[in-house]
């Protein structure tokens, strides 16, 4: 699967500040859905406010597409992007790398995180509808040392590190807006549920214990599944508690 996705346009860039920044910049115009792909950013940054980690060969892009739907339909593109980035790397990395999904939506590689993603829904955006913009960082070539990233964060690992498979960020983004396109077709055509199965087949550490923190709590259960809302299920001793949003640690 390696033909562009009809209805989808392109723009690579050699440098930007944020490729999330630039679909802002262009969603006013928007009138198609629009992947761009800088080779690097100057400012890119991840959930929560991190700063991301971006060496040129990475991959750094972002789908900017405008919706007219709720804001928790919108939310759940998180399951739709993680979703298809894990299929992408399926594809091209074939039985060679140990791929699973950490909710909501980083990317594992034999237990290490090597893609994040980050939504943002954009103000201003000129004609109807929410402009929803999803960014995409996989560590392709590079990933940051573990005194980069949190204490209690999952190892960072890289394609190349893991497998020694060097992929160019161009092609790799050719396979992931095929996948992308097909699991929007998908999620618009039956729903959620679908995505969600396909997700919770590939979910790491289902039926485990994990902690998911927000900014002020902490909880500790077994992670039972997740809810046709995209909410992380956990069983704790006081019963099952749905999240809505946090940082989950193994
Ligand atoms: O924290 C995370 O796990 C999400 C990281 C998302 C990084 C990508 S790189 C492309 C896009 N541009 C940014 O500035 N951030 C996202």
């Amino acid at each position: 699967m390696s033909d562009w996705p009809d209805g989808y346009g392109r723009r690579i860039l050699d440098t930007v500040d944020s490729t999330l920044n630039e679909a802002g910049r262009i969603a006013p115009g928007l009138s198609a859905p629009e992947w761009i792909l800088a080779r690097q950013q100057t400012a890119a940054r991840g959930r929560r406010g991190r700063a991301w980690h971006m060496p040129p060969g990475n991959l750094a892009c972002t789908l900017v597409l405008r919706l007219d739907e709720p804001p928790q339909r919108i939310a759940l593109r998180s399951f739709v992007s993680a979703l298809a980035l894990f299929d992408a790397c399926a594809e091209v990395l074939g039985d060679s790398a140990k791929l699973s999904l950490k909710w909501p939506n980083d990317v594992l590689l034999n237990g290490g995180k090597f893609a994040g993603i980050l939504l943002e829904t954009l103000g201003g955006a000129g004609q109807g509808g929410t402009v929803l913009a999803i960014g995409i960082g996989a560590n392709l070539a590079t990933a940051p040392e573990p005194t980069e990233v949190e204490s209690r964060a999952l190892r960072p690992v890289s394609v190349l590190g893991e497998t020694g498979v060097s992929l160019d960020p161009e092609m790799f983004l050719t396979h992931l807006a095929a996948h992308y396109a097909k699991r929007e077709t998908q999620f618009t055509t039956y729903g959620f549920d679908t995505i969600r199965q396909a997700w919770l087949a590939h979910a790491a550490r289902l039926g485990e214990t994990i902690v998911a923190r927000t900014g002020t709590t902490e909880t500790e259960g077994r992670f039972d599944t997740v809810d046709s809302d995209g909410n992380l299920v956990l069983v704790t001793s006081s019963g099952p508690v749905r999240i809505p949003a946090a940082d989950v640690y193994f």
